[in-house]
């Protein structure tokens, strides 16, 4: 459906701007719009891929009630797609075909399981996607309007949960350029992420956390709990920046920060800049429950680095393998489930434009 200039559309298999130009006859005519000083600027083509289950559908519904305002913000000056996710993995192929197509922004609506998802459509096959325009010399921006139910890659920002800053942000439309990470394991297929991938305890109850959703932040909490139940810390090897392997005994989490939080609002890699190069792995060691008890402040407000069996080291590349090699070491990046060791993360400097 188009309204006033603004394509709005849910499709599984989209053909964006195609669509918007042929039902568009003002567009396709003349994909410029006139400033009234003079200067002609083109419309910015920017798909907004929505997950209307994210935060236990408070994302959908939020969603519903912006997009006048949306359209009120940017309608003028930018073509608007809207598409909704169909269930899991499917902003991938949104927003690899959006690319294609030239879009100038692929923005993310939901949390960080919806980010995680359009981020790695930026790459297909180890290789970021490309537009299919030849001509074209733009590239694709990743935007972000957080509405999930931790949306902890925004913190690092100092973004809250406000939708109307995020278009605001959009509207401005400044970029600056992030690092990615990516991680290889056995079966060779790479998988990318911007938040904090991590191993063991933390992803074992980021594995369970996801099923408790509907309790929002609580949901950590009981995740937490079910990943304590039956949990024994780990001796790991870790070979970092392509140097010698390592051994870390008793591991209980490694988590690896392009950004600074996880799990709800735990500021666990403090020093972590997503545009500096460098990830920041930090290494819980021999941690018991009650440590996290009488600690778990300090992991709140990043104050842990000064902790007893916490260590902190700025790295480009690590990788990890169990010693014992069980096989049911949880591994996971920005709180999805991706499997277990060994794994390999490297970083991608400045791989995405984002909007800031
Ligand atoms: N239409 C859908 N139905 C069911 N699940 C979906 C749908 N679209 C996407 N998903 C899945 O929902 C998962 C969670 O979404 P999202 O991250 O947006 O919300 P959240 O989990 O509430 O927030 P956060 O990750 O910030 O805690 C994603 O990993 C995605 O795979």
């Amino acid at each position: 459906m188009v309204f006033y200039g603004i394509a709005v559309v849910a499709m599984a298999s989209p053909s964006f701007f195609r669509a918007e130009l042929s039902m568009t006859p003002d567009l396709s005519a003349d994909p410029t719009i006139s400033r009234g000083n003079g200067a002609s600027t083109r419309r910015r083509d920017l798909v907004f891929i929505v997950n209307p289950k994210g935060a236990n559908g408070r994302t959908g519904r939020e969603w519903k009630k912006l997009l006048p305002y949306l359209r009120s913000r940017l309608g003028t000056d930018c073509n608007i797609c809207e598409s909704l996710t169909s269930g899991p993995s499917h902003a991938i192929d949104i927003t690899r075909e959006a690319i294609r197509e030239g879009a100038d922004a692929v923005v993310a609506v939901g949390g960080d399981g919806t980010l995680h998802e359009v981020v790695n459509g930026f790459f297909w096959g180890g290789k970021p996607v490309a537009t299919q325009d030849l001509k074209a010399s733009r590239t694709t921006a990743l935007g972000l309007i957080p509405l999930g139910t931790g949306s902890d890659f925004a913190r690092t920002f100092g973004w809250k949960n406000d939708p109307h800053d995020a278009i605001e942000r959009i509207v401005k439309g400044l970029g600056s350029r992030i690092d990615v990470g990516v991680i290889s394991g056995v079966g060779g297929d790479s998988h990318y992420f911007v938040n904090v991938a991590d191993i063991h305890l933390s992803a074992k109850a980021g594995y369970y956390a996801s099923r408790y959703k509907k309790f929002g932040n609580l949901c950590y909490v009981i995740g937490a709990l079910q990943g304590f139940y039956g949990h024994c810390n780990q001796d790991l090897k870790i070979k970092v920046n392509e140097g010698e392997w390592e051994v870390y005994p008793q591991v209980t989490a490694l988590c690896i920060g392009n950004a600074k939080f996880f799990g709800g609002g735990m500021k666990i890699t403090p020093n972590a800049e997503p545009s500096n190069g460098n990830f920041e792995v930090v290494i819980l060691q021999d941690f018991k429950w009650y440590d996290f008890i009488l600690k778990l402040h300090k992991l709140y407000n990043g104050t842990h680095l000064s902790v007893r069996n916490v260590s902190s080291r700025s790295v480009h590349s690590i990788e990890v393998e169990e010693v014992a090699g069980s096989g049911s070491v949880y591994v996971q990046s920005d709180g999805e489930h991706l499997g277990f060791l060994p794994r390999k993360f490297c970083i991608l400097p400045a791989a995405i434009e984002m909007i800031c």
